[in-house]
């Protein structure tokens, strides 16, 4: 076996931002390196595998391409990947393992390949390899395109199955919130300015990552290629808004592009008649939330917000420790030290505690908007169950509105 762990970088992004653009720069400024790649393709035809053979930068006596075509590898074919990784590795004589990933993959589950045992297969890729870096390449021309489209992976035909009910938006959010290097591609298409304010909004979504701008995907492969970057714990707390709402974390506005971020919290429930209302006319100006919401209709569970662009996801996140059995409430308690410092004598962990992220946000009437939506002190005393709370119950709640 391997003394040394191959190292390996993931490629991903939408579809078109420039993978394989990128994957083609890098191998033909890769100083030596014996790489193998990987490619995955949605479709049965691997096109992305035959712009990489005539990209012409793989040596065919001493390298590879590995083709995987017709699926995922972050849905059906992880175990593939899997398997083709641990094969690779066994050869032993790669210095570097590459994989473009297919526009609709989603990070985490491939970097989890890379980190977890598979009890089932029996293999655990972490004994041959090191994920070296995550990288997401986003399209700086289609960003803002894409992100505000309002479409589904389906309507637009790139769906992996009929089950996949995926928004684009929400595609793209997963894909910039985990990773260690953004490449902003495409960068010779879009002005400057709006390339900075760009720049600035993918900061504030992912404050962690290094940010490089590209042309024709020319970026230095030491950005991308052992980097030591990847750590699964940092990249899955990485993402803007986990850092405000979890560790406190406030980056810094960015007065010049009007980009800013807050925390709305308060111990007190929202009345769901007007939340719905609030929610159906959200704010254009807010380009992420994300957070728990306190509805008075359903006092026993949370509910969790997750908004991108005009794809908002409302749905039940657990039970408030507060509304468990005594003793299941004591255990927690003892074992969470900051849930006990937080919790509130009336009301116990239940709150609001929403992270908006948007541009020219007028902070003290969001604020205000949305105090109007909680109980008010005459309500507070009523019979909350009455109230009326037209929220679904699970799943995604869908609002309209135009986008930017
Ligand atoms: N103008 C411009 N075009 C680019 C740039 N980078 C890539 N392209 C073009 O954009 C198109 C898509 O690039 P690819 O590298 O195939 O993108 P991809 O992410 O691999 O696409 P999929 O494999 O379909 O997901 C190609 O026609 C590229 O030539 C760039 O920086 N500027």
């Amino acid at each position: 076996m391997n003394e040394q762990k191959i190292p390996v970088t993931v490629l991903s992004g939408y579809l078109g931002a420039g993978k394989t653009t990128i994957l083609n720069h890098v191998l033909n400024h890769r100083h030596g390196l014996r790489v193998a790649v990987i490619v995955n393709d949605l479709s049965e035809v691997n096109i992305d595998a035959g712009l990489v053979k005539d990209g012409g930068g793989l040596s065919r006596t001493e390298e590879k391409l590995v083709e995987m075509s017709n699926g995922c590898i972050c849905c059906t074919l992880r175990e593939d990947l899997l398997r083709e990784v641990e094969k690779l590795a066994m050869e032993n004589r790669f210095d570097y393992i590459l994989i473009e990933s297919t526009g609709v993959s989603e990070p985490v589950p491939v970097a989890q390949t890379f980190t977890y045992i598979d009890e089932d297969q029996g293999v655990d890729l972490s004994r041959f390899c090191r994920l070296d870096c995550m990288v997401t390449v986003v399209d700086a021309n289609r960003f803002w395109h894409d992100f505000s489209s309002g479409e589904t992976l389906l309507e637009r035909r790139q769906a992996v199955n009929e089950d996949d009910t995926r928004d684009v938006v929400d595609l793209l959010i997963d894909q910039i919130e985990f990773c260690d290097v953004l490449i902003l591609n495409k960068c010779d298409m879009v002005a400057e300015e709006d390339l900075e304010e760009l720049e600035q909004v993918l900061r504030k979504l992912q404050p962690r990552a290094r940010l490089i701008r590209t042309v024709q995907g020319k970026v230095d492969p030491a950005e991308i290629l052992n980097t030591g970057l990847f750590d699964f714990e940092k990249a899955s707390q990485s993402a803007g808004w986990i850092r405000e709402l979890e560790n406190g974390f406030h980056t810094p506005e960015t007065e010049e592009y009007g980009i800013s971020s807050f925390v709305y919290e308060r111990i007190r429930p929202f009345h769901p008649g007007r939340l719905m209302e609030w929610m159906e006319d959200w704010p254009v100006e807010i380009v992420r939330a994300k957070g728990i919401m306190w509805l008075a209709t359903r006092n026993d569970y949370a509910q969790s917000i997750s908004q991108a662009g005009p794809s908002i996801r409302f749905g039940p996140a657990g039970y408030w420790v507060a509304a468990l059995s005594e003793e299941e409430r004591r255990e927690i308690l003892q074992e969470e030290a900051e849930l006990a410092r937080d919790w509130d004598p009336a009301y116990g962990d239940r709150v609001n505690k929403v992270v908006f992220i948007g541009i020219d946000m007028d902070k003290d009437k969001l604020i205000a908007s949305l105090d109007r939506c909680l109980l008010s002190d005459e309500e507070m005393n009523e019979d909350w169950s009455d109230f009326p709370d037209e929220f679904p119950n699970v799943g995604e709640m869908a609002a309209e509105r135009p986008g930017r």
